[in-house]
Parts: C-alpha cells; structure tokens; sequence
C-alpha cells in the first residue's frame, strides 16, 4: 500500500506533462512551424526558466508602466484643481519614485535578456555546425561556404532574437495593451469606443501586410547569402584570380551581388515603412476624434480636464505595445524566412551517423575487408562489386586512372560516406557499427589537399589528438623533415634542451597560406601520425614534395608504422614510396566500361 499513491498520481502528473508539452509544442508549432519547433524545441526547453522570469519581469513592468498616467491624473486633478500642495507633492514624488523602479527594472531585465539569449545563440549554432559535420563530402560539395555562413550567422541571430522577444516582448505589450485599454473604458467608456473604431481596419491591413513582409525578408536574406558567398569564394580564390588576371571580373560579380543586397533591402525598407506608417496615420485620427470630442465633453463640463488629459496619456500608452506587437507579428515573419534557411542544414538528413549501440573497437591489427561495396560521390555508382581483403599491418597501392574513384572509396573507410550497397569492416567488424570517434581515431587519412587551421603549430598538431606530448609532436616532425622549420637547430627538444618557445607557438596562418604546398602536406602527415592509427591511407598525400625527401619519409614511416596497414595512392613514381605488399587496381570494379578517359 506504501507505493499507492506514487502509482496513482504518476499517470496524472504524466498526462499534466504530456499537456504541457503538447501545449508548449503547439505554440512552438504555430510561432515556428511544424518540423521546425521539431529541432527548435530541445534548444529551447532548457531556457524555460529564464523565459519564466522575464516574463515576469516583464508583467511587473508592464504592471507598473499603468500607474504613472493615473497619477498623472491625480497630480492635476486631485493636486492642481484642487489646488492641494501637499498632495501635489505627495503625487509628484510618488512619480518620481516609479520612474526609478522602472528604469532599475528594465536594466535588469536587459542584462537578463542579452544573458541567455545569447546563450541560446551558441546553442543553436552548435546544433546547426553538429548537423554539418554529420554531412558527407558529397552534401559539402553541393554547398557554398558563404552561404552557410550566412546561415550560420545571420539567421541564427535573426531567429534567437525572436525565439526571446515574441515570448519577452509579446506578453508584455499584450498585458500593457490590456490593461491600456481597461484604464480607457474606466476613464471614460464612449470615448474608448471611439478609439477602438479603427482598429479592424488595422487587423485586416497587418493579416494582408504579413505575406508580403514574409517575401521580402525571404528576398532579402536570400541576397545576403548569394553576397556572402560570392565575396567567400573571392577570398578563398585570390590566388587563382590574381593568377588568371580575373580581379576585375571578380569585384564586377561582387558590386551585381552587392547591387542585388541594396534592391533587395530598399524593397523590404520601403515595405517597413508602409507598414509602419498606416498604423501611424489610423492612430492619428483616432487621437484627433479624441480630442475633437473629448474636448467638447471638457467645454461642456461633462469631462474633468484630467480625466480627458490622462485618456489622452493611456491612448498614447498603447501606442508602445501596439508597436511592439505590430514589429513582433512582422518580425515573426521575417523570422520565419531565416529559420526556413536554418531549417534546411537542420532538416538534412545525417549522411553518416554514430551507430545507437556502438560496439568497441575489436581487439587486432588493421584488417580491412570490403565486401560488395559500390559508391559514387555524385549518386551515380563509380564502382560496384569491390571485394578486397587488406591484410592488417601490410602496404598496398591503390591504382587507378584519374577521377576513377581512388579517394572516394578511401574515405567510405572512414565513413564520411557510407556505400550504396556492401560493407566494409575493420578487424571483422562492420564500420556502421563502430562510433564514428573510434573509428576515425584508427583509420588515419592524409588527404592530397590537407587543410591547415588559423593558430599555432601546437594548436594545429594537436587538432586531433588534444593529448599529444611535445616529444611526440617532435618526433612527428622529425619524420616528416619539419623540425629546421619550426625550431632553430640549437632549440631542437633534447634529453637537455626543452624547445624554444616560438617553436611549437609559431603562428599558422588560415589554410596555411604562408607555408609552400608540400610543407603543407608534410605537416598534414605529422598531424596525422599523432593519431592512434592502425590503418593509415595516404591520398596522394606527399603530391607535392621532391621525390628523395618522399622516399626518406616513406622509408621512416614503414620503419616507425610496419605494424600499422598503410593504403597509398600515388600518381607520381611509386618507386620513391619504396615496396608495396599488393597493387589493387580500382578499375578492375569501375561501373563506368573501362573507366574514366
Ligand atoms: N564530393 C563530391 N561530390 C560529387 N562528386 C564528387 C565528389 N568528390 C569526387 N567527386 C567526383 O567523383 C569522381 C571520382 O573522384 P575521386 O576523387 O574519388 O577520383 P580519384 O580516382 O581519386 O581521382 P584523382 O586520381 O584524380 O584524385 C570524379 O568524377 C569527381 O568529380
């Protein structure tokens, strides 16, 4: 019997929960979409209780915001009229002392805001950059940096600024509208009438007004990404274009992507002001009939002159929260078309993902067996049908002509792909089924075009093995012949000499720019022996370096790494990569008859 009353309230406080739940669902669905409030509503629940307060915040101000045009009234009327200095006094301190609340109120409430709005801007960036590493090459290749980063930036900011202000803002001004409206009908009910007289005119304006607002914004941040992509690809491309004597066609394509940006703008602006503007001038005749007829009330002695002149503050009141909600109906619009370019990063499907229950690395060497895979990175299949068997810690060649498939099947060994059809394992274990993590740290992959991040050499090095030591970062660059570039020869780490501290603190620029093209790949292959590999593939990997040096690597590697299975792919002479075990020959499995010309 002790457990009874657990066992009976738990259905109900399950249901209360799922109602609330569905509740909260339903307004996230109405304010954001179906699908999105999908991925919204985890990034937004673990903000409920700073929501909460400023909401709260937000009522007590907007509470508050209702007293100062009654005291005004009492000021006139019970002060001035009645020519009552003491209450005059009395009123006017009262005022002064709400406007400080007030003012304390609404910084608090400020610094609250920026607080965890911007948290929760981080948060949905994380989530948007999370669904992109989860992506495969073949999905990168579809997209445009620039325009990702547009997304990234821009409309992340576009849709947390109204995640926060249409709960914050929303139900304050809908409580101040309220309570404006009440003090109206209080202080005098025909005239209150009269104000609201206009106000269908104004719903139906906003119910028409909202599509266009939508186009526009989507007008807009559609132009901003075109625009940052262009200057992205600019940038990135500055070599190419200097070299092709293209500068002029490249700022030519930028000012037409710029012009487009400002049409875009001026069009969306001068809809703003349409928008803003009618509701201005509907107040405007409203405030004039209030006048109009109040006045006469006060001329015939029917209204006292500070009921009329408080009417008159409450009416102009309203003017704030009907802005605020005006803005805000607006703005969920223009919201609506940042979160529409948001959702299609978070709404893409993961190409590769963590397996639900993954299964620790088997015990072994580097076996890799591929077994009926076929994949092409386009959708079409380059090859089908390959069956191979590398034996674990032995060196093979991968061979192929040009555009064959070579680095595509490569990179299905650290799935950032995974095959149409067949499977591939590592020691007798399906990679699907190892987490992508594990997998990765033991399947090392030199790509022929190896990026080089923006920090120091240590940051670089460390990139994928955040615990690496200095003796083995040393010893990698001591492999790969970069210790005399990084470290003048009497700094060089020692039993004695700890290493200069320039050395491992040598500043990279982004994308390694201020490297050549095989110190690059050389300090790409450094960073990749750091990883706890058993297989490592080299793609090409050292395209770019003189053939004796090449050879004097390899030669080290496969002394340091015999035990590791090393898969190389070389255009160049395969001589200089010393011995091979086995040559596979890709096209042998070309789905294309006789492979690529
Ligand atoms: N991410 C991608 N998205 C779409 N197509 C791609 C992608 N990567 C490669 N391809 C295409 O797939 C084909 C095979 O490319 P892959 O780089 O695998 O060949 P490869 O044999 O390694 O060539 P190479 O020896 O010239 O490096 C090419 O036609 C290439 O254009």
């Amino acid at each position: 019997m002790t457990n009874a009353i657990p066992v009976t309230s738990e259905p109900g406080a399950a249901a209360a929960r799922g109602l609330r739940l569905s509740l909260g669902r339903r307004l996230l669905g109405r304010l954001f979409g179906i699908r999105e409030a999908a991925w919204l509503a985890p990034l937004l629940v673990p903000y409920r209780l700073p929501v909460a307060a400023l909401l709260v915040m937000s009522f007590v101000s907007a509470g508050a915001a209702l007293v100062p045009p009654w005291l005004t009234k009492l000021v006139i009327d019970e002060g001035l009229m009645a020519r009552d200095t003491s209450a005059l006094v009395f009123y006017v301190g009262l005022m002064f002392v709400f406007g400080l609340g007030a003012l304390a109120l609404g910084a608090v409430n400020s610094l609250v805001h920026l607080r965890f709005s911007a948290r929760l801007l981080a948060d949905l960036r994380r989530a948007a950059v999370a669904r992109i590493l989860a992506q495969s090459p073949r999905w990168q290749a579809r997209q445009k940096i620039g325009e990702l980063m547009s997304r990234l930036d821009g409309d992340a900011g576009e849709v947390q600024q109204f995640a926060f202000a249409a709960l914050v803002t929303g139900a304050g001004s809908v409580l101040r509208l309220l309570g404006g409206l009440v003090m109206l009908f209080v202080l005098a009910p025909k005239l209150a009438m009269l104000a609201l007289a206009l106000a269908p005119v104004e719903l139906v304006f906003f119910a028409r007004a909202r599509p266009v607002t939508h186009a526009r914004a989507r007008a807009v941040r559609a132009a901003r990404g075109v625009l940052a992509s262009g200057l992205a690809e600019t940038i990135t491309g500055l070599a190419a274009l200097r070299a092709l004597n293209a500068t002029r066609s490249a700022a030519g394509m930028i000012e037409e992507r710029q012009q487009g940006l400002v049409r875009a703008l001026m069009s969306a602006q001068m809809w703003g002001e349409v928008t803003r503007a009618v509701p201005m001038v509907l107040t405007a005749m409203v405030r004039g009939a209030v006048f109009l007829v109040g006045g006469m009330a006060v001329i015939d002695g029917t209204m006292p002159l500070g009921s009329l002149i408080a009417f008159t503050a409450y009416l102009g009141f309203l003017i704030g929260p009907m802005q605020s909600l005006i803005s805000l109906w607006h703005g969920q619009a223009r919201m609506k078309a940042a979160l529409d370019r948001l959702d299609e990063i978070m709404s893409a499907a993961p190409d590769v993902s963590d397996p639900a229950d993954p299964r620790p690395l088997p015990e072994g060497g580097g076996e890799v067996a591929i077994e009926g895979v076929a994949y092409g990175p386009a959708g079409q299949p380059l090859f089908t049908g390959v069956y191979v068997k590398i034996a674990a810690g032995s060196k093979v060649r991968l061979d192929g002509p040009s555009g064959i498939g070579k680095s595509s099947l490569l990179s299905l060994l650290q799935r950032q792909d995974d095959p149409f059809s067949g499977r591939i394992c590592l020691c007798g274990t399906n990679l699907r089924d190892l987490s992508l993590h594990d997998l990765r740290s033991a399947v090392a992959l030199v790509p022929q075009k190896g990026h080089v991040f923006s920090g120091t050499l240590g940051q670089n090095l460390r990139l994928g093995r955040p615990d690496a030591s200095e003796e083995a970062m040393m010893d990698a660059l001591r492999l790969v012949e970069m210790e005399d570039r990084f470290f003048d020869p009497g700094d060089l780490l020692s039993e004695e000499r700890a290493p200069a501290p320039h050395g491992f603190e040598t500043p990279l620029g982004e994308g390694g720019l201020d490297l050549s093209g095989g110190e690059r790949q050389r300090l790409c292959l450094a960073r990749a022996l750091l990883q706890p590999f058993r297989v490592l593939i080299l793609d090409e990997s050292l395209s770019e370096v003189d053939g004796t040096r090449v050879a004097r690597i390899m030669m080290r590697l496969d002394d340091c790494f015999g035990d590791a299975t090393r898969i190389v792919v070389t255009h160049g002479e395969p001589a200089r990569y010393g011995g091979f075990d086995r040559v596979i020959e890709l096209s042998a499995f070309s789905a294309m008859k006789g492979g690529p010309q």
